[in-house]
């Protein structure tokens, strides 16, 4: 899973770890990946969509997507929404699960993840594995998340 994932890289600097952390512009994103690497995490460059997500590449390889949400931006939902459909379109991104983050669930105006969930018609994906997680990446909260067996599975790395 992912968490593990995490660790190896830590004690492997050099291993090219592949996980795709997508999401609009103040999403969260590097606040999340610190917190989920919980160390300093410069060097991490952005991953590219390629090689990792041919169809007969080994589990090891398979990537984890995660896509993260600002549950209190609701003008940007429509947004989101549209960003995360067109992504869930993209050829090289078939099957491949997706855990989705509602973040910043800190602030009192964030949407809770069942309202994500339903304004993003998360319901209509069945194509693939996906799983939607509240959480602050602020306080750490929900970051450390339990993944579903069918999730976990797919990247099992032990
Ligand atoms: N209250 C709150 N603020 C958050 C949370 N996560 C991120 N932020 C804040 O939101 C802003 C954007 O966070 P980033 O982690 O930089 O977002 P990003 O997705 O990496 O943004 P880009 O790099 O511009 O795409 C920063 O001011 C963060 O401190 C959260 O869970 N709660
Ligand atoms: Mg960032």
């Amino acid at each position: 899973g992912l968490l593990s994932i995490l660790r190896k890289l830590k004690s492997a600097p050099d291993q090219e770890v592949r996980i795709l952390l997508l999401g609009l512009d103040n999403a969260g994103k590097t606040t999340l990946l610190k917190q989920l690497a919980s160390e300093d995490i410069s060097h991490i460059t952005p991953t590219q969509v390629s090689t990792a997500l041919a169809p007969d590449a080994p589990r090891s390889l398979r990537p984890a997507w995660i896509y993260v949400i600002d549950s209190a931006d609701r003008k940007r939902f429509e947004e989101t929404g549209q960003e995360l459909a067109e992504l869930l379109e993209e050829e090289k991104l078939s099957c491949v699960p997706v855990l989705i983050f509602a973040n910043k669930q800190d602030l009192l105006t964030a949407a809770p993840a069942s309202e994500i969930a339903e304004g993003l018609n998360l319901h209509t994906i069945r194509d693939r594995v996906w799983q939607i997680q509240s959480c602050s990446a602020l306080t750490g909260e929900g970051v450390q998340v339990r993944l579903q067996e069918d999730l976990a599975t797919w990247q099992h790395d032990s």
